[in-house]
């Protein structure tokens, strides 16, 4: 079993703690071979994506596009059981993001004849990415197609990579096409990226790329932020817990591991303020990892994963708000009380009975998360990063009035005489037509 960093976290040094807030993962060290990829797509088009999925997913695709058959087909091969779970997931994702819609227009009075006010417009293309390389992810179908189509995206395509035999998982097409999806493509990695961003001669380019990967989609996104607008890195999963007493070893261990068979560049870490239950947990952690299907995958994440003693609970906060994780499991007596205190995460987890899969997949939330820190500054996806918000506003020649000596005065100066002379000329004697 391979030693996992158990320490008290006054006894921490410096290396161990800078290595746990990196997470020990470097994507500037996959970005030459990216920045490759990238240019081939770039300069050769779906030549480039067939012979870069030969490389990386060792299939030859044809057509890049799924075509109506398979997805047809996909629909007899997936049990009605899973059809079912995906709808349950399908309808609880959709009302928690019709929660989030903005309204279409609002308009206040700023001062008296001025209306201003925003209006919320959709972008009209999107690509999602969803992952396929270990594991196949119809869930990430589920939550990055659903949020877009309910903030009115017209145009939403998938990409995800081929399985061995050039064929896209069914069930992440069934979830897709059930989602709404517009357009599936049976290309993943760097190259799918690279196809959303610039086009090629089967997949026209998109205004937004979204969605989950490894550390190789997650540097691609990162790199062509400059042709297309993304939503955040979300790359290797990740879980920190905030544990007191009352959590059970064999329930935090199994969160542990859950994360760590996602990639072995996933992270798991416990922080509590109780030796007895770190020690209990850790014996958990080697038991369990042994009995997990993903073991290769586990052994490597494990290698990275870290249980702390902090000296108090404020310790622990203060750690988990630096380490700024993907997940937050809070489970304590109060749990409130600690979550009054987060500042940095992507999603929080509340109490024993509210794992991360449960929002992984079912419970409405949004699993596409800002990771390796990203959530000091970023959001988790939600309808927001589909759509625009255009200000408006709306002013009469009495609240033009009312307002001519603080956009003339501050307008000169700036040097602009132009904009306070085009308040003047509105105001002078003359009616201008219109209301
Ligand atoms: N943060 C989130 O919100 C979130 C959500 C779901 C999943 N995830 C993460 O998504 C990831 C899924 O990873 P995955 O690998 O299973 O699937 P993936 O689809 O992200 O990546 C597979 C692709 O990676 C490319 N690739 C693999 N090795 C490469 C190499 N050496 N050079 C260039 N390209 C290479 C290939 O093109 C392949 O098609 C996991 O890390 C998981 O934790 C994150
Ligand atoms: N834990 C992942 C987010 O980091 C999402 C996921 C999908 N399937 C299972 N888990
Ligand atoms: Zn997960």
């Amino acid at each position: 079993m391979s030693a996992l960093l158990f320490k008290k976290m006054s006894e921490l040094v410096d290396e161990e703690a800078k290595g746990l807030l990196s997470r020990g993962v470097d994507v500037q060290s996959v970005m030459p071979a990216v920045v490759e990829i990238v240019n081939e797509v770039q300069e050769r088009g779906d030549r480039a994506l067939a012979d870069l999925t030969e490389r990386f997913d060792g299939v030859r695709i044809g057509k890049v596009r799924v075509g109506k058959d398979e997805i047809e087909k996909a629909g007899d091969q997936v049990p009605e059981k899973l059809k079912k779970a995906l709808e349950i997931a399908l309808e609880n994702i959709a009302a928690f993001h019709h929660q989030e819609l903005d309204r279409d227009l609002w308009m206040t009075e700023t001062s008296p004849g001025v209306m201003a006010g925003q209006m919320v417009v959709p972008l009209d293309s999107v690509g999602a990415y969803v992952p396929g390389g270990r594991a196949a992810y119809p869930s990430s179908a589920l939550m990055t197609v659903v949020p877009a189509k309910v903030a009115g995206v017209e145009r939403v395509i998938v990409c995800t990579p081929p399985g061995k035999e050039g064929k896209v998982n069914p069930i992440t097409l069934v979830a897709a096409e059930m989602a709404g999806a517009d357009e599936i493509y049976r290309v993943g990695g760097v190259q799918a990226v690279a196809a959303m961003a610039f086009g090629t001669e089967s997949i026209r380019p998109v205004q937004k790329i979204v969605g989950p990967g490894n550390i190789y989609v997650t540097a691609a996104k990162l790199l062509l932020r400059s042709t297309v607008e993304i939503d955040m890195p979300a790359g290797p999963s990740e879980v920190l817990i905030i544990a007191d007493y009352t959590a059970e070893p064999e329930v935090l261990a199994s969160d542990m591991i859950a994360q760590a068979e996602h990639d072995p560049q996933s992270i798991s870490v416990l922080v509590t303020d109780d030796e007895d239950l770190a020690i209990a947990t850790r014996a958990e952690v080697e038991k369990q990892a042994k009995e997990t299907a993903r073991w290769e995958i586990v052994k490597e994440s494990l290698e990275k994963a870290a249980i702390l003693v902090a000296g108090s609970m404020e310790e622990a906060i203060s750690f988990s708000n630096s380490f700024a994780p993907e997940h937050l499991e809070i489970i304590v007596r109060d749990p409130m009380t600690v979550l009054g205190e987060i500042r940095n995460a992507g999603s929080v987890f509340l109490g024993p009975y509210t794992p991360v899969a449960a929002g992984d997949y079912a419970s409405g939330t949004n699993h596409v998360l800002p990771t390796s820190g990203y959530a000091r500054a970023f959001s988790g996806l939600n309808v927001d990063a589909f759509v625009k918000k255009i200000t408006v506003q709306k002013i009469s020649k009495e609240g033009l009035s009312l307002l001519k000596d603080a956009i003339t005065i501050l307008a000169e100066a700036e040097g602009l005489d132009a904009h306070a002379e085009s308040v003047r000329k509105r105001l002078v004697e003359r009616k201008l037509e219109g209301v």
